[in-house]
């Protein structure tokens, strides 16, 4: 047998020679400019992880905006990777189907967080999962929510008993939206009263209710070993075994005929009359639900959070905000109506730019993982001049190279947005402007990358839309919001798995926004 250092020097040159082959061999991305990596071993994965959410792309794109808005990132090991905030290469992307598929580490933190869902599946697997999810999130499923989503948001004027003397008060907004934002998709997905508001001790509450908020703390920023990750998760068994219980009685109750129409009666409806070989798996079935728990609760309250952040900056915005929703809801009481419908909501022209604006400046999925499932060339939208001086408008990428989508960096290209891209500005919305600059399209919603785009597009986005009007029309109508301007300048962007409200200084203690609230008089 060879002795240890001579068997790893073996290893060594064939690993060298090994590296050398594929470098010679493969296409290579090595020319594209980007920044300096820390070190060797890390690159510039630190840098991403412990910066602001969006701050590295949107930093790096200002910097490098002569080239493009394509950049290489050093990944750990000497590893590259290109950060994409271009919209001709992130169209192409988007449209290319399972050619330019989720990456497999993506999908695996997926599948550890909410089973083996839609956000984990790829390929044959994800079509058939999409197909049979579809039928319970289209326009009209969306559209019939509504009263809950406006039930649940009245709730809200909760806050007015809790008003001290000089009528304010101040509240965790991330706090508060994490628990009515709970209680609603258990509402909408399930039919289930979790109670979060009023601090009922549901355990399927327990279990859900900090899955992300909580744990990506962990798992974003990489503070703590994957041991206290997991340690600080609720248990996803627990889920699980509720969830089953929940799918045997939406079956029991389709079979009796009784039409529900959560979102888990509409999926169990939808797989029951899909083929057998099409259809969902037991365990595929309480991963849906899972999933759905997942990805539509802290996203929808954290973008109710930064959107209170917003207000708080731009008083002008509030007061003009809330005399469309008085207007509004003035014409609703003169026709006999009490509550705003889905078709009042879409008729609010400056809510919807408020709404698209800071879903544009605030997306809280800023950035996603993919891989070119093949060798690929992405097309530009403007020349990029690589390390060596070679003009290039595409861009030649080898199999598996991993693509970070900066959906925050593309929310603010200045060729898509306008100059003042980087200003929350929600009259752009309104002055026609961005139909004339738009040229390449993207997303369904405004032409923002907030929701994804293509076939992994969020499934659940109407519904989220019509869940934050509803609670946006409720709390401008009856609260005025300000901030402390001190801790105004110390909100940080957490770059966690969904973007998250914290001050710096105090990242220990979790998500937290506080706004200072008064209550205004209805007129
Ligand atoms: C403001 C709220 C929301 C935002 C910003 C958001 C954002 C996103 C984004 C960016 C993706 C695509 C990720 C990728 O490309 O890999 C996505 C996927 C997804 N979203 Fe949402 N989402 C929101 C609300 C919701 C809601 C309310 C639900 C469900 C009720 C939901 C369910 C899903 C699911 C299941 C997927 C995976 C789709 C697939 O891979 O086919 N989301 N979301």
């Amino acid at each position: 047998m060879l002795p240890l250092v001579e068997s790893c020097s073996v290893l060594g040159v064939l690993w060298i020679a090994y590296t050398l082959y594929r470098r010679w061999t493969r296409i290579s991305i090595s020319d594209i400019p980007g920044p300096e990596p820390e070190s060797f071993l890390l690159g510039s994965q630190r840098e991403a992880l412990q910066s602001q959410a969006g701050e590295a792309s949107l930093r790096l794109s200002f910097i490098f905006s002569q080239f493009g808005h394509v950049i290489r990132l050093k990944g750990i090991l000497g590893t590259d990777r290109l950060l994409i905030s271009d919209p001709k290469a992130l169209h192409y992307m988007y449209s290319s189907g399972y050619n330019i598929r989720k990456h497999g580490v993506r999908s695996e933190i997926a599948r550890l967080v909410a089973g083996e869902g839609l956000t984990w599946a790829n390929n044959d697997v994800h079509k058939r999962q999409r197909r049979v999810n579809s039928p319970a999130f289209g326009a009209a499923e969306a559209c019939s929510y509504v009263p809950i989503f406006t039930a649940y948001a009245n709730l809200a004027t909760k806050w007015k008993e809790s008003l001290g003397a000089d009528g304010s008060t101040v509240v965790n907004a991330p706090n508060f939206f994490t628990r009515y934002f709970l209680d609603v998709i258990g509402e909408v997905a399930f039919d289930y009263r979790f109670g979060t508001i009023n601090d009922e001790n549901d355990p399927l509450a327990t279990a859900f209710s900090s899955l992300i908020g909580h744990c990506s703390l962990y798992l974003g920023r990489q503070q703590s070993s994957s041991w206290d990750y997991w340690n600080s998760c609720p248990s996803p068994r627990l889920a699980t075994d509720i969830a089953k219980e929940l799918v045997e009685e939406k079956a029991e109750a389709l079979l009796a005929g009784n039409n529900k129409r959560d979102i888990m009666s509409l999926l169990v409806k939808a797989n029951a009359s899909t083929n057998e070989r099409a259809n969902l798996s037991e365990t595929e079935m309480l991963a849906q639900m899972q999933t759905i728990m997942v990805a539509g609760h802290e996203t929808t309250a954290n973008t109710m959070s930064w959107t209170l952040f917003e207000l708080t900056k731009h008083p002008d915005v509030q007061t003009k905000l809330r005399a469309e929703i008085q207007a509004t809801g003035r014409a609703i009481y003169a026709r006999g109506d009490t509550e705003f419908t889905a078709s009042d909501f879409e008729s609010m022209a400056y809510t919807t730019a408020v709404m698209k604006e800071v879903l544009r400046f605030h997306p809280v999925t800023y950035s996603s993982l993919r891989e070119a499932a093949r060798d690929e060339i992405l097309p530009l939208s403007k020349p990029l001049v690589t390390k060596s001086g070679k003009t290039i408008t595409e861009l030649p990428i080898a199999k598996n190279t991993a693509l970070v989508v900066s959906l925050a960096g593309y929310n603010r290209n200045k060729d898509v947005f306008g100059e003042d891209a980087d200003k929350f500005n929600p009259e752009r919305w309104l002055d026609g402007s961005l139909q004339e600059k738009t040229t390449t399209k993207l997303g369904v919603y405004g032409n923002l990358m907030t929701f994804g785009s293509g076939h992994r597009a969020c499934i659940g986005w109407r519904l989220a839309v019509y869940e934050y009007q509803a609670f946006l029309v409720e709390l401008v109508k009856n609260f005025e919001f300000s901030m402390d301007p001190t801790l105004a300048s110390k909100i940080r962007r957490e770059a966690s798995v969904v973007m998250i409200p914290t001050i710096a200084g105090e990242i220990e203690l979790g998500p937290q926004l506080p706004v200072i609230i008064k209550a205004v008089d209805i007129l």
